[in-house]
């Protein structure tokens, strides 16, 4: 076992929560929700560039950590919510589980700051135990007993990854496929970060998961409308916050203990992004805003907001655990009061959280499982329905990137290459990153040939300004570009490698056969030979023989007419004997 740190920086750290965040869904195991990289291929090939990118990061890590190589089996984001736990167990503890060699679990955030509980253990050696700090990671063999203590609040993150040395398991091939795959017939790209192309927003998705939901000229958003993104102009009536009856009052409970002296003490970062929540405090009478009335929602009074992407960090503020004083009393807070409703009351996703909740009040905030009502059951399983479904939207919609690096790796993988080499990313780039880049791109250039080279960009087009932020998530995208390029060089060889492996030894094969079928047939033309000289011998034979009895059968013809008996068998000759005898006698006598 290995414990290694700053394998991921706090800035992957924090992108990886948030495509956790986004994509995760329930059924893992009990109230921990978890994205597969195929899911996130499926809902949104963006965020697989980070995604990769630390996955790759861990596994160098652990190869060098543990001094041998490793190919990865499983890719996993997974958010532990209170009342998660594992017990004592190892990772390759199923009978189809067996090529699993090694484990890396990797931290995104930390313990006893953004959530409490959750502490990670071995049963014997050392360390006994991890505490989890954003881009630590521990690696450990598949045999080894683990477990996770309970997670008693706010929610843990970790990217976890199952190593194999068998190729035969290795995720990579089943990435590729997926990504090689059959072109989806959508087209389009998507808008934005978050966003699917049939509009569906991830970040709605997340709210909605939390009993919130956005309000736009009197209509829950459901999807993202372009006008919507643009409400800092002015243009539009800004957005407003709907919320849960349930989850309004436990918020109110939180907003009550974090205001009060004991919280927020030393180390606490104010709340800037939360600051248009801060005016809430009563929830308008709006009753249900949703037509469908899937969405029993109440307007916030005050609570105002310019964006999509600000509302969702005001509320990612208010629910996130940030300070350790306030932590505890946040959860007892919130769980005495959401029960106060019944938990049918609320949508699918909201219900497995509630769920959980529930069942830790219900025994007294043990982690333990209670047994399960039928009606419980069927929110859950409903639950888990509507997540699934939800899965399969996305992978219907397998959108732009994932048709971009399909294009890369498919067929004509050379000339595709050449032109996403030529891709001149510094068209969007400040000019100061341009001067940076500039002695990387001669490099680049040779791939390229002059025939496919972009066309120079128009004098009068108007120049592309980005904000550094883009600017660094175009660097990130170039880098895992060039990565992914790199994977792609790696696997085509592996791939060619074992072509040329497969057709050497089929050519042995198709020698050592050819060998064998000629002794074959050299054997059968000898024996045939040998048959039909036989043969020619034997019908020689039967010829002399035919000839033999030709003439016998003249020359008895001649004697019979002098002494019949010569052609008679020996019985009959004695007896023509003695008849001659008999005869001779007589005639003797005579
Ligand atoms: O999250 C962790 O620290 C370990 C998780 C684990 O043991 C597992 O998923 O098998
Ligand atoms: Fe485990």
């Amino acid at each position: 076992m290995a414990v290694v740190d700053g394998v991921l920086s706090h800035d992957q750290c924090r992108r990886l929560v948030w495509a956790a965040r986004c994509l995760s869904v329930v059924g893992y195991r009990a109230c921990v929700c978890s994205a597969t990289i195929f899911d996130v291929i499926a809902a949104c090939p963006e965020l697989l560039l980070d995604v990769v990118a630390a996955r790759e990061a861990v596994r160098e890590a652990v190869e060098k950590a543990l001094d041998r190589p490793l190919l990865v089996e499983f890719t996993g984001l997974v958010s532990w919510r209170p009342g998660s736990e594992i017990k004592w167990h190892h990772d390759a503890n199923r009978p189809y589980l067996q090529q699993r060699a090694f484990s890396a679990v990797s931290y995104l955030n930390t313990s006893g700051h953004d959530f409490q509980g959750g502490t990670f253990r071995f049963q014997t050696g050392q360390p006994s135990r991890v505490h989890a700090v954003p881009g630590r990671v521990v690696a450990y063999s598949a045999q080894a007993v683990h477990c996770v203590g309970p997670v008693t609040a706010g929610e843990r993150f970790t990217l976890t990854l199952w190593f194999t040395e068998d190729p035969a398991h290795c995720e990579d091939a089943k990435v590729l496929a997926r990504l090689t795959g059959s072109p989806q017939s959508q087209p389009g790209l998507p808008a934005s970060m978050w966003r699917l192309p049939d509009g569906t927003d991830l970040r709605l998705c997340r709210l909605a998961m939390a009993g919130f939901a956005l309000v736009w000229q009197g209509r829950v958003l459901h999807s993202t409308e372009d006008c919507v993104e643009q409400g800092d102009s002015g243009l539009v009536p800004k957005l407003e916050l709907a919320v849960q009856p349930a989850v309004f009052r436990v918020w109110l409970c939180w907003q009550r203990a974090t205001t009060g002296s004991s919280c927020c003490g030393s180390g606490c970062t104010p709340d800037t992004a939360a600051a248009p929540l801060t005016a809430a405090t009563t929830a308008g009478a709006h009753g249900p805003l949703d037509p469908d009335g899937s969405l029993a929602a109440e307007i916030v009074e005050g609570a105002h907001f310019d964006g999509i992407q600000q509302a969702v960090l005001a509320l990612q503020q208010v629910m996130q655990d940030r300070c350790r004083p306030c932590c505890s009393t946040r959860e007892r807070v919130c769980e005495a009061h959401l029960f106060e409703a019944p938990i049918s009351q609320f949508p699918a996703p909201t219900c497995t959280w509630l769920l959980s909740c529930e069942l830790r009040m219900r025994n007294n905030g043990a982690p333990a499982q209670p047994s399960i009502t039928a009606d419980e059951l069927r929110i859950a399983v409903s639950a888990s329905e509507a997540a699934l479904a939800k899965k399969r939207a996305a992978l219907q919609h397998t959108c732009a990137l994932s048709g971009i690096l399909a294009m890369l790796l498919s067929e004509s993988l050379p000339q595709h290459k050449r032109k996403a080499s030529a891709l001149d990313l510094n068209a969007f780039e400040p000019s100061s990153c341009k001067e940076r880049r500039s002695s990387d791109q001669e490099g680049q250039e040779g791939l390229a040939d002059a025939a496919e080279q972009p066309a120079e960009p128009q004098e009068d087009a108007p120049a592309l300004v980005l904000t550094d932020r883009s600017s660094m998530h175009l660097m990130q995208l170039r880098e895992s570009q060039d990565e992914l390029m790199k994977q792609i060089d790696d696997i085509t060889a592996m791939g060619l490698a074992v072509l040329d492996g497969m057709r050497s030894s089929l050519l042995q094969r198709m020698q050592t056969v050819k060998q064998e079928v000629t002794a074959l047939v050299d054997n059968a033309q000898e024996s045939l030979c040998a048959d039909s000289t036989h043969t020619l011998h034997l019908q020689r034979r039967a010829a002399v023989a035919g000839d033999l009895i030709g003439k016998l059968n003249v020359k008895s013809r001649d004697e019979q007419q002098v002494r019949p008996s010569t052609l008679f068998s020996a019985d009959e000759q004695e007896e023509g004997q003695e008849g001659q005898e008999g005869q001779d006698g007589q005639e003797g006598q005579e």
